[in-house]
């Protein structure tokens, strides 16, 4: 354990389900740079945990690059709600001409997918883009003929992220459909990071600072990707969006707006001032959580349980 380092364990309900996460927590983590955030979903064990915390020790210990911009834009998320409940979160969307819709959520109708879309383009009016996040789940068949009805529907597709789970895949979907494909998890989750592009399997990458283990490892995977980049959150507290920000801050280009407006999908955040969106952008640089907030009054178990976890993955080294 680095004695520097002071860390606070934090909880939220989530405010609405998002991909079956029902509660958000993590740790916060302050060093002699500031404060940073250590917030590994449940489903990653120690070991694919270690980036997240490789991240967060990074951004307490270490001063971000420069940034070459004071605000970034970003998109409103929308997760796989009603048609009506996709409508209102669009137009809550602070400012938001961009929207990212979940769509083949377990258990739902491409139908559904299709009404949700066609509400928010409502919402949104004819400027605003829209891109779907279909999270791995669809086959290659189901891809392509759903982003059909999809793009139909939105009135044109910004781009589908990850609408199947493997790079091969990927690149089938991408030379059948004119959409242009953004690879997620086939960059968080993979072993390298280049795959997607060496087999022309993207058009676009989406960056999180944690899994790819912190704001400096995410700007030399944008420097070398080759395509564009968006940085998205792994739903962190207004803590956490900040290293986003300085990433997203850092890029030279950045042509799309940012997935890094997602604070309102949490009941409670660990800040007294959440980072959300104003006139669709949100402004670069650190913040100071509150420590004696809601958020970071856990109970005793949640609090054993990320000491043990922060534990385990230090042990890893
Ligand atoms: O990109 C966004 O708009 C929000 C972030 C987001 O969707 C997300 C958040 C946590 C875990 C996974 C994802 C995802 O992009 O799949
Ligand atoms: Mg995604």
């Amino acid at each position: 354990m680095d004695d520097d380092l002071t860390w606070v364990p934090w909880a939220t309900p989530m405010r609405t389900r998002f991909r079956g996460i029902t509660v958000r927590e993590g740790m916060l983590v302050h060093g002699p740079a500031g404060w940073a955030e250590f917030s590994p979903f449940w489903d990653y064990g120690a070991a694919e945990s270690r980036t997240w915390y490789e991240a967060a020790v990074a951004s307490a210990t270490r001063d971000w690059p420069s940034p070459v911009r004071e605000v970034v834009a970003v998109n409103c998320t929308v997760p796989a709600v009603d048609a009506e409940r996709a409508a209102a979160i669009v137009l809550a969307g602070h400012g938001c001409r961009t929207a990212k819709v979940k769509v083949a959520e377990p258990g739902q109708s491409l139908a559904e997918d299709v009404s949700r879309v066609a509400a928010v383009r409502d919402a949104l009016g004819d400027g605003g883009r829209i891109r779907v996040d279909a999270n791995g789940a669809w086959t290659v068949d189901e891809a392509v003929a759903a982003l059909a009805a999809l793009d139909r529907a939105a009135g044109g597709l910004e781009y589908v992220e990850q609408p199947c789970a493997s790079v091969d895949e990927l690149a089938r979907v991408r030379r059948r459909c004119d959409v242009p494909v953004a690879a997620d998890e086939s960059i968080r989750r993979a072993d390298d990071p280049y795959l997607v592009t060496a087999h022309e399997a993207a058009d676009v990458a989406v960056l999180k600072v944690q899994p790819l283990g912190g704001v400096e490892a995410c700007l030399r995977i944008a420097e070398r990707i080759g395509i564009p980049v968006v940085v998205s959150s792994a739903l962190e507290s207004s803590v956490g969006i900040t290293a986003g920000l300085a990433l997203a801050a850092a890029l030279p280009d950045l042509p799309y707006a940012c997935g890094l407006g997602t604070v309102s999908l949490l009941e409670h955040d660990t800040v007294a001032k959440p980072l959300v969106p104003v006139d669709g952008v949100l402004p670069v640089g650190r913040v100071e959580p509150v420590t004696q907030s809601t958020a970071t009054t856990v109970d005793e178990d949640t609090a054993r349980r990320w000491v043990e976890r922060l534990a385990a993955v230090e042990a890893i080294g």
